[in-house]
């Protein structure tokens, strides 16, 4: 590992910002190895993502297992996006609709007058609980206690991911006992993402438990880790900016919508795009490796070189949004921004599949919160961002007070 390596993966924030002016956009980490936000790069590289390869991350391989979808290439890859992908977009939402708003208002009933909550842990208890809903149904519940625990464990500190990364070479598995837990719900579950799993039927056929488990694991963990960051860094950024939060409060009580909706809720819609912009959920997508020699954004690479799409650097382009470290859902009020410049959800043929889930989620949960309650951040200065695996969440030190409970 170089020196720029090593800063990336233990210095990360602090080298991206270092890195944020640069005007090339595209920067050597090592030989055969580049982090891309130029514009016009990452244009090329989601256009030919279906001839680039999609190796995944070794330390997440073994947290999410070998056989996940999210490393899976070529006909099994896209045969797990015509499985699910239907499900999770267009009018297939609305049938999650009633599932999140249950769990919303119960999650925000708990929160009585005077509590002090831990921002980041309880958007993203909400977020597991909707996620293992909409993946196993209602046994999702009982899945919770044990996977929150072992994500914690994997993934709650920097220095211990790293450490167990670097020094033993994968990080801790969810036992046998979890995987059991899992795998019986889904097979018990019926009208969830599961049963779309063990329908035995085309195009994905037979699952054998093994294969079964990643999946399962693997959109609980890219469903609800990133959601939940969302939701939190939307929270902070209203918090501390208490005029758009204002007029997104008069926004709501001018309809009787839940959010679910983009265009019922345009203002609260431009704020979660731009929390979405200023503090992506995940910093980079998923590498993406060269088939063969060509070029990239003008510059010659080898068959073999790794390309890493820096969502991070580019949300901060000074030339693409001016005043870049200041928020400002202006930007995404009544126009579209081009892909390459914002593309919190990756793209090309790796683009998530949960974007819209994600996005509707994070609406309706945000507008619940602010109808219903009235939070104020106790500690400002702890809404600094902190990993968790790829994941930018804000640090767990964060804390809001309910200052204000409404019916
Ligand atoms: C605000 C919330 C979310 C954000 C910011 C987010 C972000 C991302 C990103 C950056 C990628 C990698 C794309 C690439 O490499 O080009 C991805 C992939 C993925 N996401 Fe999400 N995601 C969110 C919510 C969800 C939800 C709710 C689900 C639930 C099903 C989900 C499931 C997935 C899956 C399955 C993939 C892998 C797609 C593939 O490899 O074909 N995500 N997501």
């Amino acid at each position: 590992m170089n020196t720029a390596e090593f800063r990336l993966a233990f210095r990360t924030l602090p080298f991206l910002n270092a890195h944020a002016d640069d005007e090339d956009g595209v920067l050597e980490l090592a030989p055969g190895r580049l982090l891309v936000w130029n514009p016009g790069a990452i244009d090329e590289i989601f256009h030919a993502d279906q001839r680039l390869g999609h190796p995944g991350s070794r330390t997440m391989r073994s947290v999410l297992g070998h056989k996940s979808l999210l490393w899976t290439e070529g006909a099994r890859h896209l045969a797990y996006r015509r499985a699910l992908g239907p499900a999770l977009r267009g009018k297939r939402l609305a049938g999650y609709r009633e599932l999140i708003a249950e769990i919303v208002q119960s999650s925000i009933g708990a929160l009585t007058e005077g509590r002090v909550i831990a921002l980041a842990d309880w958007t993203r208890a909400v977020a597991l609980r909707v996620m293992a809903g909409i993946t196993v149904g209602r046994d999702g519940d009982a899945v919770l206690a044990p996977f929150t625990a072992w994500m914690d464990k994997a993934l709650g500190s920097r220095g211990r991911t790293l450490a167990y990364r670097y020094l033993r070479g994968s990080l801790p598995s969810s036992g046998e006992d979890l995987d059991r837990l899992l795998v019986l719900s889904a097979k018990r579950s019926s009208g969830s993402l599961a049963s779309l799993l063990t329908s035995d039927e085309p195009p994905l056929g037979r699952l054998g438990d093994d294969e079964l488990r990643d999946q399962l694991v693997s959109l609980l963990f890219a469903g609800h880790e990133t959601t939940a960051s969302a939701i939190a860094w939307t929270l902070y950024w209203l918090d501390r900016n208490p005029r758009v939060r204002q007029d997104i409060v008069d926004e709501l009580e001018s309809t009787m919508e839940d959010g679910a909706s983009a265009a019922a809720v345009p203002l609260l819609h431009a704020a979660v795009l731009e929390a979405l912009r200023l503090t992506p959920p995940v910093p980079a997508a998923g590498n993406r490796v060269c088939t063969e020699t060509g070029e990239v954004g003008g510059r010659a690479v080898r068959q073999g070189t790794v390309l890493t799409p820096s969502i991070y650097l580019a949300h901060h382009r000074r030339d693409r949004f001016p005043d870049p470290y200041r928020f400002e859902p202006g930007r995404f009020l009544d126009r579209r921004v081009a892909q390459e410049d914002f593309f919190p959800f990756g793209g090309g043929i790796r683009h998530c599949l949960g974007s819209e889930l994600g996005l509707m989620e994070a609406r309706m949960i945000v507008a619940a919160v602010l109808r219903c309650r009235e939070l104020r951040c106790v500690n400002p200065a702890a809404g600094v961002p902190r990993l968790r695996g790829h994941a930018m969440a804000p640090s767990p030190k964060l804390r809001m007070k309910v200052v204000a409970c409404h019916a």
